[in-house]
């Protein structure tokens, strides 16, 4: 560690006091030796575990991890759950006491969690953990940004104890965490049996939707589906989560654990990013699957490309975010043609949108106006969550929704969480779904789906490419 604790430089003032009843945040930042996240992840699981989270950033350099929860956030079940969160999260920081001699995005004070998709949506017992909104402020959290390494101790204090005692107790963990071996990897997970829930009904409803698109006003619709996986034993989150790091480097990797459960992905979809004045959003719709033949998958990509059934179903996307985002601009920047963005399993058309924001612009606000884009509602908005509510049959949970974080300085980066399934003991929960436009062929939607199904997949079978 670079510098212990007590030389670290608090100023530990006199006795604080705390609003009578209010709980007080204080937090320490301080910097640390290297220390690999799953590392962190995994430290002292029995006291951790199902108070975890776990954040990758698409190009590696951000990694923020969190350990133990100082406080729990939740909104209520309606579209007013985004300014709650936001309102609360003011609150605790505007009282708060913050030691972060360091200006890197991801460090000090942080919140982190999702939304469900829809909070009228029926519920289903394998989301009950997560509700309509969830976020955690970290009790131990790992900021690694471009291989510098940060540690943020948050505690909640309702008495009037003294501060030296709440570094005492930050200054033994860090001693802990310094001396702890890890433990050996996890073991690959043995996969029992699978199942892709009502896979022949779910064509025949998307076909009954592309017949609506052309009847009606209806213009796109995003139709997912799920797949249900038994193991031997129960999975372990930090084994899967390796799998998609080692698996999925150029995808966001995630990870939210709530009581038993785990709901964990590699999404290549990025909702939104505010770093000071700066706002990016990344439009990715329109799919093509992938071949290990250089040629033919070049072949695929540039049909892609040139596609009008995918192009109509990304323009409809990049419109939308442009009309989301501007209200927040001063300025924006919107590339004229999608490029492609490839994964391991799948290639994507992709149209970065970036903007100077004004002022006093919330990321939670922004992720509110942008939630659902019509990468994973569809178009009209009302219209398409109404089928996607009376005909999906399924509860989405987090899955499609925004889900990420936020820091005390008004930083913060969301996607949307696909990609994803969620863990609990010995059964997994995979969704995977896509954009019906008119002219989609059910058949090519089918098989779509069952290729986004993969990245969860191979990481869970512990299957290199
Ligand atoms: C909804 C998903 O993917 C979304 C739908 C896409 C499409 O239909 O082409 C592509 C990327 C995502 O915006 C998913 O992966 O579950
Ligand atoms: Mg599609």
């Amino acid at each position: 560690m670079t510098k212990s604790l007590s030389q670290a430089n608090f100023a530990i003032e006199t006795e604080h006091t705390s609003n009578e009843g209010i709980d007080k945040l204080f937090s320490y930042t301080f910097k640390i030796d290297s220390r690999h996240p799953i590392d962190f992840f995994t430290y002292n699981q029995p006291a951790f575990t199902g108070r975890r989270f776990f954040w990758k950033s698409s190009d590696q350099s951000s990694w923020i991890v969190g350990i133990g929860v100082s406080h729990v956030f939740y909104g209520k079940n309606t579209n007013e759950r985004f300014s709650e969160i936001q309102e609360q999260w003011e609150t605790l920081i505007n009282d708060a006491e913050i030691e972060n001699p360091y200006e890197i995005p991801g460090t000090g004070p942080l919140l982190f969690g999702g939304f469900s998709f829809d909070p009228e949506s029926k519920k289903e017992k394998e989301w009950q953990s997560y509700g309509n909104s969830l976020f955690y402020l970290p009790k131990y959290m790992l900021t690694a940004n471009d291989e510098q390494y940060y540690l943020t101790i948050n505690f909640m204090d309702q008495s009037a104890s003294s501060k030296g005692m709440l570094l005492d107790e930050a200054f033994q963990f860090v001693n802990q965490l310094e001396n702890w071996k890890v433990t050996s990897s996890d073991t690959p997970i043995n996969i029992k049996d699978s199942d892709e829930i009502g896979k022949d009904e779910w064509v025949h409803t998307v076909k009954d939707i592309v017949k609506d698109l052309t009847e009606t006003d209806l213009q796109k619709v995003v139709f997912a589906r799920k797949m249900k996986l038994r193991f031997a034993d129960q999975a372990s989150s930090s084994y899967v989560l390796q799998q998609l790091i080692d698996q999925q480097p150029t995808s966001f990797i995630f990870a939210m654990e709530a009581e038993e459960s785990c709901f964990l992905g590699a999404s290549p979809e990025r909702l939104v990013k505010k770093t000071g004045d700066h706002v990016l959003s990344t439009c990715l719709a329109g799919s093509m699957g992938r071949s290990k033949n250089v040629d033919k998958d070049n072949e695929l990509g540039n049909f892609l490309l040139k596609d009008k059934k995918n192009l109509f179903e990304h323009e409809l996307v990049v419109s939308m975010i442009e009309n989301a985002l501007k209200p927040y601009c001063v300025e924006m920047n919107i590339p004229e043609k999608p490029i492609l963005m490839k994964t391991p399993d799948i290639q994507h058309l992709y149209t970065p949108v970036s903007g100077k924001t004004k002022p006093e612009s919330s990321i939670f606000q922004i992720v509110k106006d942008l939630h659902p884009t019509p990468a994973l509602g569809g178009v009209p908005t009302n219209a398409a969550m109404k089928v996607i509510r009376e005909k999906e049959n399924m509860d989405r949970g987090f899955y499609a929704a925004p889900l990420g974080w936020a820091d005390y300085r008004g930083n913060g980066e969301f996607i949307v969480a696909i990609r994803s399934g969620i863990l609990k003991e010995k059964e997994a929960v995979l969704f995977a779904g896509c954009g019906l436009v008119p002219g989609s062929v059910p058949k090519d939607e089918l098989v779509e789906t069952g290729i986004k199904f993969l990245p969860m997949l191979r990481a869970l079978r512990g299957e290199k490419e």
